[in-house]
């Protein structure tokens, strides 16, 4: 199965990274080889006509550091030529010197962080991807999957078209350089009406700034402006980052061209009912971030007190595992009555992610991220709320490191339904069989853990906790197909079986 492939090829990349293993990149966070839990997105950002283009880039990039960490990187337009730097490793590492940033010059400028879902983390994978078309440059960043990409990269290079990247992103360029139309914005379009799957664009060329949506709108964007000037980012917090005005969302299918003669927008395919990514809400975006109109951090807290009316538990008290879990904690909190205390520390040292080489590292790495407050949690009967378990690997050692602390009943709390399928829209996760409860019942998994008791809040708690009556089966509001197995879109990739390899080029960066 293509999947595999996808994940063959993830791993045969990985590989080459190894190789070239440095130490040193083990505080950075930078690479996490191990597909153990929910891994972020990416996230993209787009400023155009401003003086300090690169700059402003930087930052908001700076801003979503969650949504991708192994890699970054800007490309600029100065009126005459583009100037790109990619990187692999966190954004303040390497875009917070002034040399890097005068590298970069020009009144325009994309840029983009990464967590790869389909190729490797190695320097040609790292985004935005340019190419030099019959139209002039054009440079691009995505958010998502591509779920016909491979598909796609296969008639493509069939076709004669020369790929330069393993991601699925690079074929959104082989598209717009092959498109029979003759401006550059229907060229895009014409390559937009031939993928599938999740994405949010961020596209610069010599004249214009473009972004688009999927027409579900599985990923997130939004236009900002800041002193007149219009920016398109993933994520509201990107826009607070550098003061601009949020604007409003991209709508779904929304293509927007941003010029000189301000912004255009464009919806050129039929529209669709929204279902944007539930897991966006559950965990990816920032909690200070809008989405959709709502705050994230508010929604977290509500799933939290949902959860607490659905599992009710006699505790003393309401334990987060941070930093992910600490919104919903301290909405079961309020809502149970019992007192929440930070019962576990989180360095903040580590990165979201760590690299974990061997099974001896791995098995440190839970440990070196959060630390017991023996304080807080000895001889307490203790909740501990998180967001999600995806493999149980950390949730089992936090729950060990609840009992090595003194804790003296532990109940296990999550504010979202049980994981049990694989995400195929630009979340990284594991295959379903690595997925904890797509190969346990609910008693199995609290044996695993070593819980007194486990309860996840119901599919239809939680999208009355977004405000919703609750899950419209027909129409579902929301993409939820990691619970309930519903994929809102084919998956081409998937049920094709031709060609075994996507790249022969052994090589690291
Ligand atoms: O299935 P498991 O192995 O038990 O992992 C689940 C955990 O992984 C994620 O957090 P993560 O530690 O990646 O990031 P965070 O620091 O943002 O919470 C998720 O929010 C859970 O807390
Ligand atoms: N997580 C993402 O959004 C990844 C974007 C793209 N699919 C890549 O792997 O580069
Ligand atoms: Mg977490």
């Amino acid at each position: 199965m293509t999947r595999s492939l996808e994940v063959r090829l993830h791993e045969a990349d990985l590989e080459h990274q190894r190789e070239d293993f440095d130490p040193q990149t083990l505080d950075d966070g930078a690479f996490d080889s191990e597909a153990d839990r929910l891994h972020e997105e990416c996230g993209v950002f787009g400023v155009h006509n401003h003086p300090d283009a690169a700059a402003l880039t930087a930052l908001g990039l700076h801003a979503l550091q969650h949504r991708g960490q192994e890699a970054a990187g800007i490309v600029s337009f100065d009126g005459a030529r583009f100037h790109s730097e990619r990187r692999l490793g966190l954004v303040g590492d390497n875009f917070s010197k002034r040399e890097v940033i005068e590298r970069l010059p020009g009144q325009s400028a994309i840029g983009h962080t990464r967590y790869s879902t389909t190729g490797g983390t190695i320097l040609r994978n790292v985004q935005p991807l340019f190419a030099e078309l019959e139209t002039g440059g054009f440079a691009v960043c995505h958010n998502g999957n591509l779920t016909n990409g491979l598909t796609l990269r296969r008639r493509l290079i069939a076709d004669g078209a020369i790929y330069q990247a393993t991601s699925d992103t690079e074929v959104i360029l082989h598209l717009v350089a092959r498109s029979r139309r003759n401006r550059f914005t229907d060229r895009f379009i014409d390559a937009l009406g031939q993928i599938e799957g999740g994405y949010a664009f961020v596209g610069m060329t010599n004249k214009k700034l473009i972004g688009a949506r999927d027409p579900l709108g599985i990923r997130p964007l939004v236009i900002g402006e800041l002193g007149g000037k219009y920016i398109l980012t993933s994520e509201t917090c990107a826009l607070d980052i550098i003061g601009a005005r949020f604007v409003r969302e991209v709508a779904v299918g929304e293509v927007v061209v941003i010029s000189d003669q301000g912004l255009e927008s464009i919806i050129p395919f039929p529209q669709r009912k929204p279902r944007p990514c539930i897991f966006e809400y559950v965990y990816f975006a920032r909690p200070d971030s809008i989405v959709d109109g709502k705050n994230v951090y508010g929604l977290r807290k509500q799933i939290g007190a949902t959860l607490a009316s659905e599992a009710p538990v006699e505790a003393d008290v309401v334990v987060p595992v941070p930093d992910s879990g600490v919104p919903a904690a301290i909405g079961f909190a309020h809502r149970s009555g019992i007192p929440y205390e930070l019962g576990i520390i989180r360095n903040h040292y580590v990165g979201r992610t760590f690299i974990q080489p061997t099974q001896t590292v791995r098995e440190l790495g839970v440990r070196l991220k959060h630390s017991a407050n023996r304080a807080v949690v000895e001889g307490q009967r203790i909740v501990l709320v998180d967001d999600s378990i995806v493999r149980g690997t950390t949730s089992r050692k936090i729950v060990q490191m609840m009992r090595d602390a003194g804790a003296r009943e532990v109940h296990f709390r999550i504010a979202s339904p049980p994981i049990k399928f694989p995400d195929y829209y630009g979340i990284d996760m594991p295959d379903q069989d690595k997925l904890l409860a797509a190969r346990m019942s609910l008693e199995e998994m609290k044996v695993y853990l070593g819980v007194d008791s486990l309860a996840f809040i119901s599919i239809d708690g939680l999208y009355r906790a977004l405000g919703e009556p609750g899950r419209d089966p027909v129409q579902p509001q929301f993409t939820d197909h990691y619970f309930t197995g519903d994929y809102p879109t084919p998956i081409t990739d998937l049920v094709s079986e031709s060609a075994k390899q996507l790249s022969l080029l052994a090589e690291a960066s």
